[in-house]
């Protein structure tokens, strides 16, 4: 396993994470752990699947470099800090070999009493303008994926990844899960709630303009040997993103996304 820090916050909040890829890989909050890490995750130098990956310069294959980024893959450096924890990548051999440009970013990850907050701030370090997508591809444990629903995107068109990209019109109705599910939604800017029928999270975003929806459904999960069998029933990613209008920053510019997730019940969703 790859080593790991913790940060508590207040109240029973504790986050877990690790400089490889600089990924959250448990946040503990009133009282259970609201991310879902596999069991059989591969810690071989592969990406974590669980947690919070961070996806950069690029989003799946929409581009030329490693599919969803270089940056889940790479260690990044830490810096002490008694609030957060705060993790640094800059270009190097490795960056460049992919995405040829001068860059640093950050990620901290804020546990709050009932919330975390990750921030990811990318400058550009470079003698010219770049662009790059960017995803916190959060890997949220749920009870049951058929009992679960994403709220607040009913009236938002998609791009159905799962069927070749192709765009469809807004669902009227939350986000259910009877099989594979991979859309990503443009404009997003507001509250969504990710209900299991037991508990209720807020997710929220800033910068991050899309959301993206996932879970493998039963077929494709078994074809992924880094779930365990059924894993695929105990969690929904939903990702802050922006992936559909890359940031396009130009020498010297910064920009900055969070996502923030809150605790907001036990019970009665
Ligand atoms: O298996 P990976 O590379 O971690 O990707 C997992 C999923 O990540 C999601 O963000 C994508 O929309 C899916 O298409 C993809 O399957």
């Amino acid at each position: 396993m790859h080593n790991t820090l913790l940060m508590s916050g207040p109240g029973d909040s504790r986050v877990e994470a690790t400089a490889f890829g600089a990924q959250a890989l448990s946040w503990h909050c009133r009282g259970r752990e609201r991310l879902y890490l596999s069991p059989r995750a591969d810690v071989s130098g592969a990406a974590i699947r669980g947690g919070v990956p961070v996806i950069f310069p690029q989003f799946a294959a929409r581009g030329p470099g490693p599919r969803h980024g270089f940056a889940r893959t790479l260690t990044w450096e830490t810096e002490p800090d008694p609030e957060r924890l705060r993790f640094r990548l800059r270009d190097r051999e490795e960056t460049r070999r992919h995405w040829p440009y001068r860059f640093g970013a950050e990620l901290d990850v804020e546990p709050g009493e009932d919330r975390l907050r990750i921030t990811l701030t990318v400058h550009n370090a470079d003698a010219d303008p770049f662009e790059f997508s960017a995803a916190l591809h959060t890997y949220l444990a749920v009870g049951d994926i058929a009992e679960t629903q994403v709220h607040g995107l009913e009236d938002r068109p998609y791009i159905d990844s799962a069927r070749g990209g192709a765009p469809c019109p807004p669902s009227g109705a939350p986000v259910r899960f009877g099989g594979e599910v991979d859309r990503i939604y443009a404009d997003t800017r507001r509250l969504l709630r990710v209900t299991d029928g037991e508990h209720m999270l807020r997710f929220e975003a800033e910068g991050f303009a899309d959301t993206v929806v996932w879970n493998p459904g039963a077929e494709l999960a078994a074809g992924l040997s880094d779930l365990e069998p059924d894993g695929y029933r105990r969690f929904v990613c939903v990702e802050a993103a922006q992936v559909l209008q890359p940031v396009r920053l130009q020498p010297g510019q910064t920009w900055t996304g969070a996502q923030i997730l809150t605790v907001q019940s036990n019970r009665g969703c």
